[in-house]
């Protein structure tokens, strides 16, 4: 590959050791990117002013995220926000605890997973959502990985925001962090009425949990059987309805093996479009980043972003 390329580090990410482990194998990847460049970003302000330089050049380039599915989340998007999204392509080095974008792994340096094979690359979906922001604002962001609303992304905004027990069991266990977190969020949540609109039909339902995968791993080893390609122009959509705290606990220990039985709560299929309207703000996350709305589109945007193979 000819176009110039970017490794785009995130030292702050796995609670801190995403610097450790990039040195640990930063020789092995620069003996396979002979020639790409290393930046180091403190926090997503200096991300962005450095995206913003790399674009302004309007060459074509390739950007590896080093760090975790927020790391990646953040790139992508940058790329996809770009007038020309097809002139660059994405790489990813997995220096996060989970990595999701890159499951399932198929290449490593160091036990870390990769995908910088820069020789060769796909286009993949991704997932383009419209919201209505808290201050009545029209916004747009993209998801590589997956989006929710529920117990799935107030999860990720009481992993991101911890309090004291979870910050320590962050740094010394995230398996252990995850399902803390997951059964703290269990025990707290309430079931919100949302209307939803999706393959041809509307309905008002008490919301437990809402999955929308372009990737069927969840966090952690948290995962769907569903069987959603890279590129197929589709959308997983899995939602639990009505439930209470012991079936949320029972699908959550499920989804560790990777079973989700549809029933009378349950709800898995595919679609391209899915509206989620509710009469309070509720959570939503995109890739382990969440935000609040009343107002939410997601629909599938297909091939929209090259990533190289792993
Ligand atoms: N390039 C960057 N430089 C500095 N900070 C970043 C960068 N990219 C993202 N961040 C911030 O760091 C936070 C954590 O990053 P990230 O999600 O990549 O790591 P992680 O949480 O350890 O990984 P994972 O999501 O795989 O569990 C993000 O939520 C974001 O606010």
């Amino acid at each position: 590959m000819k176009t110039p390329i970017f490794i785009v580090i995130n030292p702050h990410c796995h609670q801190g050791e995403g610097w450790k482990r990039w040195k640990h194998i930063r020789s092995q990847v620069l003996d396979r990117l002979p020639s790409a460049k290393e930046i180091v970003t403190e926090n997503t302000e200096e991300l962005s002013q450095q995206l913003d330089g790399i674009f302004s050049t309007n060459e074509a380039s390739c950007i590896v995220s080093a760090g975790g599915d927020g790391s990646v989340h953040l790139v992508a998007n940058a790329i996809l926000q770009h007038e020309q999204p097809s002139r660059h392509v994405l790489g990813a080095i997995g220096l996060g605890s989970s990595n999701d974008f890159l499951k399932p792994f198929q290449s490593f340096i160091q036990k870390l997973p990769v995908r910088i094979n820069t020789s060769s690359h796909v286009l993949r979906d991704v997932g383009e959502v419209r919201y209505i922001d808290k201050n009545g604002v029209k916004q747009k962001k993209y998801f590589i990985i997956n989006a929710s609303i529920g117990v799935t992304a107030e999860g990720n905004w009481n992993f991101n925001n911890p309090g004291k027990t979870l910050k320590w069991l962050k740094k010394i266990n995230t398996g252990a962090a995850i399902t803390y977190t997951a059964l703290s969020t269990i025990f707290s949540y309430r079931n919100k009425p949302v209307t939803i609109r999706f393959n041809g039909e509307e309905t008002t339902m008490a919301v437990s949990n809402i999955n929308i995968l372009k990737i069927p791993f969840v966090s952690g080893s948290l995962h769907y059987r569903q069987n959603i390609l890279p590129d197929d122009g589709l959308l997983g959509l899995n939602i639990c309805r009505d439930m209470k705290r012991m079936e949320l606990i029972q699908t959550l220990m499920q989804l560790e093996k990777g079973k989700f039985a549809v029933n009378e709560k349950r709800i898995s299929t595919f679609t391209q479009k899915i509206q989620m309207l509710s009469p309070i703000p509720v959570i939503f996350e995109c890739d382990g980043e969440t935000t609040e709305s009343t107002d939410i589109e997601v629909s599938v945007k297909q091939q929209a972003i090259n990533v190289l193979d792993a």
